[in-house]
């Protein structure tokens, strides 16, 4: 699988280094992009009335001229549109003087209905908001809702953050080369792209794996090797035990979905730790689940005596305060020493540090200390994280990347275009989720996901990507309709699915 995602400059040097290493030259590059676009029309759009091809200054115009000369072959009515000509010498300009078809002023365009938009303006280049001629075309293509092929980039959309710079298209379709970017995967970017194609344009993958990229799709093939299995001389406690700290007598919902989660995630003890007062709300809820009344830190004390949890959740309708800052910086304190893998702090856990952030990471950060997974939405981001939310120069995966960095935890931003970042440099951005996976009570079963596999020993990165890919694909599966309280058992077939196309997962115990 090629989930590596390169930045735009990062693109560069792969092609640079292509051509460098050869046996491609940069025109032989372009004309293989163009070719494998205009193969991608003819597939799709066999019976377009006409084909515009929209062909800019750069590259990314090269390959478009090479794609209009190519459909014009093929037998389409082709309309070459051009804004600003090639750099003399430049590859570009070598695919323009190649092609035969007349030029048009991209100043005079115009479509009609049924055409075919073809946008090659503006890819990986991009380098200010688009206006003038590029935008009154955008507008246009837009008014008469023209089906638009992207090469590369919906033009106006940034390959980094998935920003619109001025105006940008929608395609219905982006044919993209080697790898995909960030800004096919970050909204509003993977919204414009529509289906995003990867076109092999002939790099060697030995030049991307030379560049050590950190960064990728979340896919299974990221950590299924990561997946905990059971050994057949298990127990309960060995397969992972999971605390889930439960919120007072009107709010002990969100634990309990946490904890049939983590138990759902393979975790094979879990225990809602409910203030004293709540201990009958969630008593007459649980049946496998395990309840432990844990009011204070004595009561944390003795849990951790005799089958401590491997792995807890901290803040799903827990309360904002010093009861929530305590626990989190006795579990992080406490830590290996105990045998707690790890601790998720959501929600209200986040929000308890909002004051003292640093106290948080500077706990996360001793050698001893358990694996700390933050699982922030934007807003609880942007409490913990102020000054790295408001940077508006940073995408969202450079800031949950920073976050990492800064807090010394495994990061979950969440959203329809989650991105998880690990404290080393690691990161992913996840594209498997859907709408209607926005309803309340779903970061909590998240959460508990997560507990559930850091709790049976897999490492936080891959813990924190796993999670979010299943919980998403748990909910596509199901289908609208869906509310978090059926999002645990939807988690099921596709383990087993996940552990099916995988029989010799990492072993635990
Ligand atoms: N190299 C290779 O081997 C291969 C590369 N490939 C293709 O190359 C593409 C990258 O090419 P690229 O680097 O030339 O950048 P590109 O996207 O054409 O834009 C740069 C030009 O646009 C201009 N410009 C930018 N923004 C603008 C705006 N808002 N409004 C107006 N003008 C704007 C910018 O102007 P400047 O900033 O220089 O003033 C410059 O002239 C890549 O996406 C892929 O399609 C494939 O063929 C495979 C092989
Ligand atoms: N539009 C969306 N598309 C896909 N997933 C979404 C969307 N909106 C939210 N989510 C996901 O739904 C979950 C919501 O979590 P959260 O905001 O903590 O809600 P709650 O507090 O109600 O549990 C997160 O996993 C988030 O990534
Ligand atoms: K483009």
């Amino acid at each position: 699988m090629r989930l590596e995602l390169l930045s735009p400059m990062e693109m560069a040097a792969v092609d640079r280094r292509a051509i460098a290493d050869g046996p491609f030259d940069g025109l032989a590059l372009m004309r293989r992009a163009g070719t494998l676009v205009a193969a991608e029309v003819l597939v799709r759009y066999p019976g377009a009335a006409k084909v515009h091809v929209l062909a800019g200054p750069g590259n990314n115009g090269g390959d478009g001229y090479v794609i209009a000369g190519l459909l014009a072959e093929s037998g389409f009515a082709v309309s070459l549109w051009t804004s600003g000509m090639p750099r003399p010498g430049s590859d570009a300009a070598l695919a323009a003087a190649q092609c035969r078809l007349e030029r048009l002023s991209l100043l005079e365009f115009t479509a009609g209905p049924d055409e075919l938009v073809v946008d090659a303006l503006y890819g990986s280049g991009l380098s200010r908001p688009v206006d003038g001629d590029a935008a009154r075309a955008i507008a246009l293509v837009e008014s008469l809702d023209l089906p638009v092929v992207a090469v590369d980039l919906p033009s106006g959309v940034s390959g980094d953050s998935g920003q619109v710079s001025g105006s940008a298209f929608r395609a219905a379709v982006t044919v993209t080369f080697a790898r995909k970017k960030p800004g096919h995967l970050l909204l509003p970017g993977r919204e414009l792209c529509g289906e995003v194609v990867l076109a092999d344009i002939g790099i060697d993958d030995a030049v991307i794996g030379e560049m050590n990229i950190r960064i990728f799709e979340n896919d299974p093939a990221l950590w299924r090797t990561a997946l905990p299995v059971a050994q057949v001389d298990t127990h309960k406690y060995r397969r992972g035990h999971v605390g889930a700290f439960s919120g007072g007598p009107s709010s002990t919902g969100a634990a309990r979905l946490s904890a049939l989660a983590a138990a759902r995630a393979g975790a094979g003890a879990v225990t809602v730790l409910s203030p004293a007062n709540a201990m009958q709300v969630n008593a007459a809820h649980l049946t496998s689940i395990m309840l432990r009344k844990v009011s204070d830190a004595h009561d944390l004390a003795k849990v951790q005596a005799n089958h401590p949890p491997s792995a807890f959740v901290l803040g799903p309708g827990f309360g904002i305060g010093e009861k929530a800052r305590a626990f989190a910086l006795d579990i992080l304190g406490d830590g290996r020493s105990n045998g707690v893998e790890g601790l998720v702090l959501d929600a209200d856990g986040i929000t308890s540090f909002r004051d003292e952030p640093s106290t948080l990471f500077a706990a996360a950060g001793l050698e001893a200390a358990p694996a700390l997974v933050l699982t922030p939405h934007e807003g609880e981001f942007g409490r913990l994280f102020p000054d790295i939310a408001g940077d508006e120069t940073l995408s969202k995966l450079d800031k949950a990347r920073r976050a990492a960095s800064l807090s010394h935890g495994t990061v979950i931003y969440k959203g329809a275009d989650t991105v998880i970042a690990s404290p080393e440099g690691r990161a992913a951005i996840n594209a498997n989720g859907v709408p209607w996976l926005a309803t309340a009570g779903s970061g909590d079963v998240l959460a508990g996901i997560v507990a559930g596999l850091l709790a049976q020993g897999m490492p936080a990165f891959e813990a924190a990507c796993a999670a979010v890919w299943m919980h998403a694909e748990a909910a596509r599966r199901f289908r609208p309709g869906l509310i978090a309280d059926d999002l645990p058992a939807a988690l099921v077939p596709v383990l087993h699915e996940l552990r099916g196309q995988h029989p010799k997962a990492r072993p635990q115990g």
